[in-house]
């Protein structure tokens, strides 16, 4: 089987990496000039340094060359993953699509899965999630990570095509499950870091992971995913990486936040639109997120990490 990888970031260039070592990889980039110096350095100068890239792994801004291509990863951005399908169209639809995002996406509520089904209805939707640092991946870490198939078979041939010397994959048909999991935990891990960056303790990072994980189960919950989904990699494997490391772009957000600092805006910090998106979502099912609300309203600047710490303690005692 023949990988592509759509989106030169990180997290794409990572993947491509380590499956390099199974066989040839095609890495796309939108930009003809990081493609060009992509090849002539073997290194992701901007998103990846430090780390060569094999030799099997072909360097690319021109979309025909993913023709051959069995299956094609979507690294973007989740805010960006409509646009590129729909730009993209002629040359992504019908094929096998592994979305690689984490997130909601604001105004359709979607997560990845959603809209590949919704803008390329005749695609074969997967989804790849879990714990995971880039960098990690591209320095050979052990890693564990799930991909999620409603085609029961289909997911197995893509379980043992991307499964490598260093990715373990397991498998689940609950993509409802996978994709909220993955989107949720990083709005949880921008609160856990303003809590650290607050100087607030570790203890009050403890209680917000776990009733994060609370919100995170009744809205997956709410909408149909299965319970030992969100209690796999995809929920609380990647809520524990994410809300407890430095590595994690979400978290260092939150310290900001909590610390007062600035942050790069430019920086992909998924949890921030998501958060946005899955409060108005869980208003409209009338379900109570007290935490992402709170990490809204600190994004919105409406709110400081005290107050929103207030509100939280002050909640209606209730049954665990
Ligand atoms: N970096 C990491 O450790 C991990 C990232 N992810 C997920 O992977 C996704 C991508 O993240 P990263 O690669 O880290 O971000 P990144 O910021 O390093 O890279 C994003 C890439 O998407 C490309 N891109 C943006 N808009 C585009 C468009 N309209 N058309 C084509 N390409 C476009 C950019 O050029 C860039 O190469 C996110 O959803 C993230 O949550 C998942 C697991 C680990
Ligand atoms: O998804 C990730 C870890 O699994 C990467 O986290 P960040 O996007 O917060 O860096």
């Amino acid at each position: 089987m023949t990988v592509a990888v759509l989106g030169a970031g990180a997290f794409g260039t990572a993947l491509a990496i380590s499956l390099a070592g199974n066989g040839p990889v095609v890495l796309w980039a939108r930009s003809a000039d990081h493609a060009r110096a992509m090849r002539a350095a073997r290194e992701n100068a901007a998103r990846l340094p430090g780390v060569r890239l094999p030799d099997a792994i072909a360097m690319t801004s021109d979309i025909s060359d993913i023709a051959a291509c069995d299956t094609i990863l979507l690294a973007v951005p989740m805010q960006r993953l409509r646009s590129v399908l729909e730009e993209h169209a002629g040359a992504l639809d019908g094929r096998v699509l592994v979305a690689c995002c984490k997130g909601v996406e604001l105004h359709s509520g979607l997560g990845p899965v959603g809209v590949i089904a919704e803008t390329l209805p005749d695609a074969r939707p997967a989804l790849l999630t879990g714990p995971s640092f880039a960098h990690d991946i591209a320095r050979g870490l052990p890693t564990a990570l799930t991909l999620a198939c409603a085609d029961a078979g289909l997911g197995k041939t893509l379980q043992q095509a991307l499964n490598t010397a260093n990715l373990r994959i397991y498998r689940t048909t609950d993509t409802i499950g996978a994709e909220l999991g993955g989107a949720l935990k990083n709005v949880i891990a921008i609160a856990c870091g303003a809590v650290i960056g607050a100087g607030l303790g570790d203890s009050a990072r403890a209680a917000l992971m776990t009733r994060g994980y609370a919100e995170m189960q009744r809205m997956a919950l709410a909408l149909g995913a299965r319970p030992e989904t969100l209690a796999g990699l995809s929920g609380f494997g990647d809520l524990a990486l994410t809300c407890t490391s430095d590595q994690s772009r979400n978290y260092r957000l939150g310290l900001a936040l909590g610390r007062g600092d600035c942050f790069d805006p430019s920086v992909t910090v998924e949890g921030a639109a998501t958060a946005q998106a899955v409060a108005e979502k869980a208003r409209g099912m009338g379900l109570e997120m007290p935490i992402t609300d709170c990490v809204v309203g600190m994004l919105d600047h409406n709110l400081t990490i005290d107050e929103a710490m207030a509100r939280l303690l002050a909640r209606p005692l209730k049954e665990e």
